[in-house]
């Protein structure tokens, strides 16, 4: 779908920022194979993880929303059951990988697909230490892509696994096998990535040790239905903090940005750019209520071990950059090239397309700052990351703006262009 999308003189108002994508995946997982019932409050109800639901559901777990909560009937660490159909993840990443660590130890077959988006993303990275723990997995074109076919075993065994690439999902594929392998698994990391894995393996009465970038997880462990609360999305809320401060005369409040320091990276470059940013930590000490201000920003520099706190951030960090005083030069972020899209290319391409002064690199972006935007018609290429960061570009525009495959927001913000519509005044 194209979409005539928005301008806006100012941005003003309050929104709530909806369920983090990656910890409503785990959740409904983690649910999945523990003893007993969770209820899961703030669960993000978008594509993405609809499909973790759907394909859980699939391998015989019973799981219900009733409006307030999801509710999973875990069936314990052997409960899962054969799937006649395939499982298929649609978009998400996360649910493949992840997928993959949790059915390499299980005694039937699986085969997990997703769309052409997906069927494109390296799955050697998940493949390549799941089998030294003893899985049979194959996928497609030597098997570096998806459709992925997970062969039955009698068990998996534990390794110690140094990671190539600093990615949560990789690092969580090997503790979800890790848990039913024979012995204990050590996974070091190249950079910390996320950590949402191990806070709930713990959550559910699991046990692992972590020493900085060491973790080490024991299998044959029994989990526990909990009570979970998904905070609200910090990769989310990172749209409208970029509009927040870009936008001329505005002033927005975030409420419920899950604040977890293994992904805050965003806040550190908004503070390093100069932006006026005011963060109230709520009681729970998990979120914040964050408000921005319009603030003139200036240039920085983005690389190391930064990047895997903000990786889902840097399109719209790079819109913010093309707003400041300066040359922003963001470097080490070679994996944004195996995202929904090659996103140094989608960021490059579509923002120029609008007037910017941006240089692709092979480990990122030089962004000439100061570079006022035009109407164009730009593409998502179906990536819900690029698609919400050309909105709030277009934003800054006068002139009409066009963006295709405008619906690739509903893979992880169903709300967005409405979100988008009350800040504007607009709505209704
Ligand atoms: O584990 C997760 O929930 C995620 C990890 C990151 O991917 P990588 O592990 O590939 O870096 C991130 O880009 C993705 O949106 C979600
Ligand atoms: C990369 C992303 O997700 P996934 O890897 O789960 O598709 C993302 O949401 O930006």
């Amino acid at each position: 779908m194209r979409k005539l999308i928005n301008h806006a003189k100012s941005l003003q108002g309050k929104l709530t920022i909806p369920g983090d994508k990656s910890i409503s995946h785990r959740s409904v997982m983690f649910g999945s194979i523990a003893e007993g019932e969770t209820r899961i409050t703030g669960f993000l109800r978008a594509d993405d993880c609809l499909n973790t639901i759907k394909v859980m559901r699939q391998l015989g777990i019973q799981i219900h929303d009733n409006g307030d909560e999801i509710i999973v009937e875990g069936r314990g660490m052997n409960g899962l059951r054969p799937s006649k159909e395939i499982l298929d993840v649609g978009n998400s990443g996360t649910t493949i990988r992840l997928l993959s660590g949790l059915l390499a130890g299980q005694s039937f077959t699986s085969v997990i697909a997703g769309d052409n988006s997906l069927n494109k993303r390296p799955m050697q990275r998940v493949i390549a230490p799941l089998e030294q723990m003893g899985a049979k997995i194959s996928g497609d074109k030597d098997s570096e892509f998806p459709p992925l076919t997970i062969e039955p075993i009698n068990e998996l065994h534990a390794i110690e696994y140094e990671m190539p690439v600093a990615s949560a999902q990789v690092k969580s594929a090997i503790i979800l096998a890790g848990l039913q392998a024979e012995g204990e698994t050590v996974v070091i990391e190249k950079e910390q990535s996320r950590n949402h894995t191990e806070e709930m393996l713990q959550q559910f009465g699991g046990s692992l040790q972590i020493d900085d970038k060491v973790i080490r997880i024991k299998g044959g462990q029994t989990l526990r239905g909990q009570r979970i609360e998904v905070p609200g999305d910090i990769s989310s809320a990172a749209f409208f903090l970029a509009a927040g401060l870009i936008v001329p005369n505005s002033e927005i409040l975030l409420e419920n940005v899950g604040m977890n320091e293994t992904r805050s990276g965003i806040i550190d470059v908004i503070k390093a750019m100069g932006g006026d940013i005011t963060i109230d930590m709520r009681e729970n000490r998990i979120s914040a209520d964050i408000t921005v201000r319009t603030s003139q920003l200036k240039a920085t520099t983005i690389g190391g071990s930064i990047i895997p706190r903000l990786i889902d951030e840097l399109p719209v960090i790079a819109l913010l950059a093309t707003q400041a005083e300066g040359i922003t030069v963001i470097k080490d972020a070679e994996e944004l090239k195996v995202k929904e899209t090659n996103r140094i290319q989608a960021v490059a391409s579509q923002l120029n397309h609008m007037q910017a002064n941006i240089i692709e690199t092979e480990d990122g972006l030089i962004v000439h700052g100061g570079t006022p935007l035009a109407g164009a018609t730009v593409d998502s290429f179906g990536d819900h990351r690029i698609g919400m960061m050309l909105q709030v570009a277009a934003l800054l525009v006068k002139e009409d703006v066009f963006l295709k495959e405008a619906e690739c927001v509903n893979i992880s913000y169903p709300t967005f262009f409405d979100e988008v519509l009350n800040l504007t005044g607009t709505a209704g």
